[in-house]
C-alpha cells in the first residue's frame, strides 16, 4: 500500500479562504474587525519567520494585525505591561506571544497574564481547563489542525484507536484531549513508555509529537493507519550546501508512507495548520467577546 498523502498546505490554503468570509461577514453583518497581536522577544530566526507569516495572513484575510517586536534584553515586567495594554485594548480579540522566549523571561507568567478571552493559543490555565470539559472557545493551533486534517481524511473517527506518542502540554495532551471528545479510544505514549512499536502498531491514528526526527519506523505503522506528524526537526544538510538544513518529522516519512493509509508530510503537513488554526480562533475569541456564537467550521 502507498499512502495517500495528506496536503496540509491546500487545506490551510482553503481554511483561510473560509475564513476569510467569516471575517467580511463579521464586518457587514456586525461592525466588527477581528484584531490579532503578536509579540516576539528576541531574533530567533525560526520564530521571526512564523511571526512574519502570522502578521501577514491576518492581513490578508482581511483582520486587523498588529506586532510588537521586543529586544532580546526586554526585561519581564515590560512584556508584562504590554500584554496587559493588549488585554485592554477593544480592538484586539486576539492576543500571542512566540514562544520561545529567553531565558530571562517566565513564558507561564507571560501566558498566565493574557486574558483567556483573548487568549488565541489556549495556552492559559482556564483555556486548557474549557478544552478539557468542552466549553466553547479557542482550541489550541497545532492540535486543532491535526484535528480538522483527521476529519477531513476520515469523517467520523468514533471508536479509532489513536496513539498519540508525546506529551506536552503545547500538542500531546490537548490533542488526546480533542481525540477523546471524537469518540476516540485514546493513548498517551512518550518516549519512556515501555514497546513504543507495539503501541504504536495498534494505532489507527498516529500522532507523532515528540520532537526526535525520525523516531518512529515504517515497520512500526499498522498497514492502512492515517499517520500525523507534528515533528518540526531542522537538521543540518551539508550535502545540500554549506550551511544548509532541512525539516524532518517525528515519522521516518519514506517507510512509513508504504504502509500507512494516509499520512502528512514534513514540510507541507500539520504546520501551515498551526498558522491557518491561530486566525481562525481569532475568529472565534472576537465572535465570543461579542456575544455571537463562533462559526462551527472553524473549531473542534
Ligand atoms: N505562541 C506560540 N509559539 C509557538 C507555536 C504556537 O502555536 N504558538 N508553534 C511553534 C511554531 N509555529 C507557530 O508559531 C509554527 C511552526 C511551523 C509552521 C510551518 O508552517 N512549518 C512549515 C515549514 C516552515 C519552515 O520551513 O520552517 C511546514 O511544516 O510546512 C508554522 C508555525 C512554536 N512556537
Amino acid at each position: 500500500m502507498v499512502a495517500t498523502i495528506i496536503d496540509g498546505k491546500s487545506f490551510a490554503e482553503g481554511l483561510r479562504t473560509r475564513i476569510a468570509g467569516h471575517v467580511a461577514r463579521l464586518k457587514a453583518e456586525h461592525g466588527i474587525t477581528p484584531g490579532l497581536a503578536v509579540v516576539i522577544v528576541g531574533h530567533d530566526p525560526g520564530s521571526q519567520v512564523y511571526v512574519a507569516q502570522k502578521a501577514k495572513q491576518t492581513v490578508e484575510v482581511g483582520m486587523h494585525s498588529e506586532k510588537y517586536e521586543l529586544p532580546e534584553t526586554v526585561s519581564e515586567a515590560e512584556v508584562l505591561a504590554l500584554v496587559k495594554k493588549l488585554n485592554a485594548d477593544p480592538a484586539i480579540h486576539g492576543i500571542l506571544v512566540q514562544l520561545p522566549v529567553p531565558d530571562h523571561i517566565d513564558p507561564k507568567k507571560i501566558i498566565g497574564t493574557i486574558d483567556p478571552a483573548k487568549d488565541v493559543d489556549c495556552f492559559t490555565p482556564a483555556s486548557v481547563g474549557k478544552l478539557a470539559i468542552g466549553l466553547p472557545g479557542p482550541v489550541s493551533c497545532t492540535p486543532l489542525g491535526c484535528l480538522m486534517l483527521l476529519r477531513d481524511n476520515l469523517g467520523d473517527l468514533s471508536g479509532l484507536h489513536a496513539v498519540v506518542v508525546g506529551r506536552s502540554n503545547l500538542v500531546g495532551k490537548p490533542i488526546a484531549q480533542l481525540l477523546l471528545r471524537e469518540n476516540c479510544t485514546v493513548t498517551i505514549a512518550h518516549s519512556r513508555s515501555k514497546d513504543l512499536p507495539g503501541l504504536v502498531r495498534q494505532a489507527d491514528i498516529v500522532i507523532a509529537a515528540v520532537g526526535r526526527p525520525e523516531m518512529i519506523k515504517g515497520d512500526w505503522i499498522k498497514p492502512g493507519a492515517t499517520v500525523i506528524d507534528v515533528g518540526i526537526n531542522r537538521i543540518a544538510a551539508p550535502e545540500r550546501g554549506e550551511g544548509k538544513t532541512r525539516l524532518l518529522g517525528d515519522v521516518e516519512f519514506a517507510s512509513a508512507k508504504e504502509v500507512a493509509g494516509a499520512i502528512t508530510p514534513v514540510p507541507g503537513g500539520v504546520g501551515p495548520m498551526t498558522i491557518a488554526c491561530l486566525l481562525a480562533n481569532t475568529i472565534t475569541t472576537a465572535s465570543l467577546i461579542n456575544g455571537l456564537v463562533p462559526p462551527s467550521d472553524l473549531t473542534a
